[in-house]
């Protein structure tokens, strides 16, 4: 079973004048299976600790492990998806989402067949020859994720990749999200500043406080799992359950340090 793990990690950006740590200590798995998301006030640390589980950035202490192995840069297995999509917008939709089966060396014809059934899956089977700039946000969303699956991820990584959707797209995609998830058998991490979309989705939900950054909060969940059992979303979030959670994470987000 593979593991993410983060270690005891602290960082420090060199760049930062006063040197002072983004993250302080931070201890935090993620197996396949699981879909943790991250939430905290702003400058709490939530893009850094990402960009740590993705190997773009080196903890300045403890460690960041895949299967035991120290994360040492960017890997297949780590799919990433951002807000700002960074698709190729003059390329046709189709082609963005099997890049990463090129770059892995794959025939034409088994990227073409993999990137097709993908499409599908995100409901844009019949856009496939569109370009990009064609596309409308949400639709460019579907293909971020759906080129993150392409090359068949053990862990799923996601930086506020819903933000700038409308309400009701966002609603839609939550369903798409747990459907691929379940599918690809992927562990994800999502980072977001909605605490509802956190609790819906997530089975674990992990809450940062800034200065320095550090885990405050978690709490366990089961929404999502019960969605892709065929009950109701909009049913699920009125429930006092998920209205008790809500705003306990609500609490660790905009509790007042003691003085
Ligand atoms: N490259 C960098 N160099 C120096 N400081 C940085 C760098 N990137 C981020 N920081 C600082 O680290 C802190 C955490 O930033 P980070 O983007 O990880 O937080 P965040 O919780 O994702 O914030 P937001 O919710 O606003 O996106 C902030 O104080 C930020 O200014």
């Amino acid at each position: 079973m593979s593991l993410l793990s983060l270690q005891n990690v602290s960082l420090v950006y060199d760049e930062a004048p006063d040197r002072a740590p983004v993250l302080h200590r931070i201890s935090l798995d993620l197996a396949r299976g699981e879909f943790i998301s991250i939430i905290g006030r702003s400058g709490s640390g939530k893009t850094s600790l990402l960009n740590l589980a993705a190997g773009f950035l080196r903890p300045s202490g403890g460690r960041a492990l895949i299967d035991g192995r120290e994360i040492t840069g960017p890997g297949r297995e780590r799919a990433v998806v951002f807000q700002d999509d960074a698709l190729y917008p003059w390329k046709r939709v189709e082609d963005n989402v099997a890049l990463p089966l090129k770059l892995a060396g794959q025939t034409r014809a088994a990227r073409r067949t993999r990137a097709r059934a993908l499409l599908e899956a995100v409901g844009l089977g019949s856009e496939a020859e569109k370009r990009i700039w064609q596309l409308s946000g949400g639709q460019r969303q579907r293909v971020g994720i759906a080129r993150a699956l392409a090359a068949d991820p053990e862990f799923l990584l996601m930086d506020e990749p819903l933000g700038a959707l409308d309400a009701m797209t966002r609603d839609h995609m939550h369903g798409l999200l747990l459907q691929l998830w379940q599918a690809s058998h992927a562990g994800a991490m999502l980072i977001t500043h909605s605490i509802e979309e956190a609790l819906f989705l997530s089975t674990r939900v992990v809450v940062l406080a800034p200065n320095p950054g550090r885990i405050v909060y978690v709490e366990e969940a089961d929404f999502g799992r019960r969605f892709l059992a065929g009950e109701d979303a909009r049913q699920l979030k009125s429930e006092p359950g998920f209205i008790a959670a809500r705003e306990r994470l609500n609490d660790a987000i905009y509790f007042k340090e003691a003085a």
